[in-house]
């Protein structure tokens, strides 16, 4: 019998993992999710199949594995609503949320639990995910392949063994797409300032980004000497690549990250004194 997954919550998080998952061929059948209100079940019941219910506590007495996936802010009530439920029955815990540790989490559940914290992203939706983990010392080797497996359906899974990295993860990968749909939408609003039509100029965007990121994965080389093999000396890539250093891109992108992970460890001391 495949593992029994339930996912308490049913939003944007949620959904991405839960569509991976079922791409990659996980059994509907298996998965449920819970949300208080049928508005935001209906469409994962529709799209995916899945069980679904607005009574959490219910939907995690057959779990094997109960992923937390409601905003950080309301997770301190939905797990003192579950305490009871998953100290009796122990699945392991996978958590979602940025910036709340693992001890946090376990305080609220009722006591020391299996846990493994993940810091996921959207892209999981099409299977091309990148998921940072960290485990507790109460996983098992068993429990740490479950976790692998699960996150793996939906993409890329590297292991941290010391949790205060998640916030490094989180600025890198979790946040990340959003910083590549911001240069999607700059390079489509510069686009059309040089004469394209918007969809064009988004389409050659997009698949750009698609294809360095294909070819970069694929070869041997640095993305410095990918990058160099594109700048003809006197040409027009090191004109732009000049403005953009110039510009002083790489100082604002690690200041942008840096805001990130600080603001994931502000999240934790905030929620974790509520
Ligand atoms: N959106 C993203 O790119 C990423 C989000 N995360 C984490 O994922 C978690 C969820 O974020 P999103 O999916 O973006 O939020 P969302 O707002 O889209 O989804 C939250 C879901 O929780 C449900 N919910 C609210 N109260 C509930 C309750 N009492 N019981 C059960 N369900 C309840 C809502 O109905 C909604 O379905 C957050 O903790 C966030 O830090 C992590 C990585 C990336
Ligand atoms: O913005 C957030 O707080 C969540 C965590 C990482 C991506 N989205």
């Amino acid at each position: 019998m495949s593992t029994r997954v339930t996912f308490i919550g049913a939003g944007n998080m949620a959904s991405a993992i839960i569509g991976g998952m079922i791409d990659s061929g996980y059994s509907p059948s298996a998965i449920t999710a819970t949300s208080p209100s049928d508005a935001f079940l209906a469409p994962v019941n529709e799209r995916y199949g899945i069980h679904t219910n607005t009574d959490n506590v219910a939907a995690v007495t057959q779990a094997d594995v109960v992923v937390l996936a409601v905003k950080p802010q309301m997770m301190k009530e939905v797990c003192e609503g579950l305490a009871s439920v998953i100290q009796r029955r122990r699945p392991l815990i996978i958590s979602v949320a940025a910036g709340l540790d693992a001890a946090t989490l376990e305080g609220w559940l009722g006591g020391e639990l299996a846990m493994v914290r993940c810091m996921p992203n959207t892209p999981a939706l099409v299977g091309a995910g990148a998921s940072g983990l960290f485990a507790n010392a109460s996983v098992s080797d068993e429990q740490r392949q479950l976790a692998t497996e699960l996150m793996e359906a939906v993409g890329l899974v590297e292991w941290v063994e010391e949790e205060a990295l998640l916030d490094a993860v989180t600025a890198v990968s979790g946040s990340g797409p959003a910083y590549f749909f911001l240069m999607f939408e700059a390079m489509e609003e510069a686009g059309v300032k040089l004469g394209l039509p918007a969809e064009t100029a988004r389409r050659l965007a997009m698949q750009t980004a698609f294809g360095a990121a294909k070819m970069a994965m694929a070869s041997d080389k640095t993305p410095a000497e990918l990058k160099q093999n594109v700048m003809s000396p006197g040409g027009t890539t090191e004109r732009a690549v000049e403005h953009l250093e110039s510009a002083d891109l790489r100082r604002i992108l690690a200041e942008a990250m840096d805001a990130c992970a600080a603001r994931a460890r502000e999240m934790a001391t905030e929620l974790s004194n509520r």
